[in-house]
């Protein structure tokens, strides 16, 4: 199997990073071109041992599926540099967020079939969320499937869906970390060291994470669990709940989800 990834930023690289760390397709058969940071790009091969080229014809060649893996606005570009070359067999895979599969086929001319993945940066630990959409000729989707499973846990839904599964899961893991960040900063206000404030919450948030993992219980319970009758959370919870905080992230993922709309009409 070989698969060709145009794009080697943050997201193309905690995915095939996921992919080889989970040894679900050996390094040898995974290609990477980039545009602006071939370094990174060259680091890449010495640290994983897959492929680096920026000859397109050898790329495109007897490739089973190619990543678009730039920023949307540059997909026209990536798109120039495959389409001489690119065979009917080769499924084209997208991780660009908002570009629907008519336009990925209207830009190539083609009628290849495309699958658009909205995966997050969590693929780098294995533990990504991925929103998979397949246009309607594409065959064999549990191969694909399979390879998405190395890194997360996928999520099939109809095109339509995209845009929110992009707001949630593509775009949530920066949401939480904005958060993460005002804990921290909260912590410095109380008159911990900046030092101490990051660690005590990154020490937090992975504990709580870990707590997840082994416990079913659900958020409301495993709060209440912590939450002693007139005790020092509640006290806390009584505050928290002064602030219309449901509603802010409801409106942050709103705003996440209509950019995702509006990517999908340029
Ligand atoms: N960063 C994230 O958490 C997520 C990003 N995405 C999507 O992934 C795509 C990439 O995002 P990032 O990795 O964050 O961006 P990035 O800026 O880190 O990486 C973009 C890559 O595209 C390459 N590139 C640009 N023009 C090119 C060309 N003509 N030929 C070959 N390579 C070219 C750049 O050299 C770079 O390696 C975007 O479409 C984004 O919507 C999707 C889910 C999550
Ligand atoms: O911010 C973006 O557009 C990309 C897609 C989801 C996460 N990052």
């Amino acid at each position: 199997m070989k698969i060709v990834f145009y794009g080697a930023g943050n997201m193309a690289s905690a995915i095939f990073t996921g992919m080889i760390h989970k040894g679900i397709v050996d390094a040898k058969n995974i290609y990477i071109t980039s545009k602006s940071n071939r370094v990174a790009a060259m680091a890449f091969k010495e640290s994983l041992g897959l492929n680096v080229s920026y000859n397109d014809k050898e790329l495109c060649e007897d490739a089973d599926y190619i990543v678009l893996a730039s920023k949307p606005q540059n997909f026209t570009d990536v798109a120039e540099r495959i389409k001489a070359h690119l065979s009917k067999k080769t499924k084209l895979i997208s991780i660009m967020a908002g570009i629907r599969i008519d336009t990925v086929l209207e830009v190539f001319g083609t009628a290849n079939p495309v699958a658009r993945i909205m995966p997050n940066t969590n693929a780098m630990v294995q533990h990504s969320v991925n929103g998979i959409a397949f246009s309607d000729n594409f065959e064999d989707k549990d191969e694909l499937i399979h390879l998405m499973a190395s890194f997360g846990k996928n999520v099939v839904v109809e095109e339509d869906g995209m845009d929110n599964i992009t707001a949630a899961t593509g775009s949530g893991p920066a949401f939480l970390y904005y958060i993460y960040e005002q804990y921290a900063n909260s912590l410095i206000e109380l008159g911990f060291s900046e030092e101490d404030a990051q660690a005590l919450t990154r020490e937090l948030v992975i504990g709580t994470g870990k707590t997840l993992l082994e416990r079913d219980e659900s958020f409301e319970q495993l709060r209440k669990d912590i939450t002693s009758k007139a005790g020092t959370t509640e006290a806390g919870l009584d505050t928290l709940s002064e602030f219309k905080l449901q509603e802010m992230i409801f409106k942050t993922l709103g705003s996440a989800r209509d950019r995702s709309k509006k990517l999908s009409e340029q």
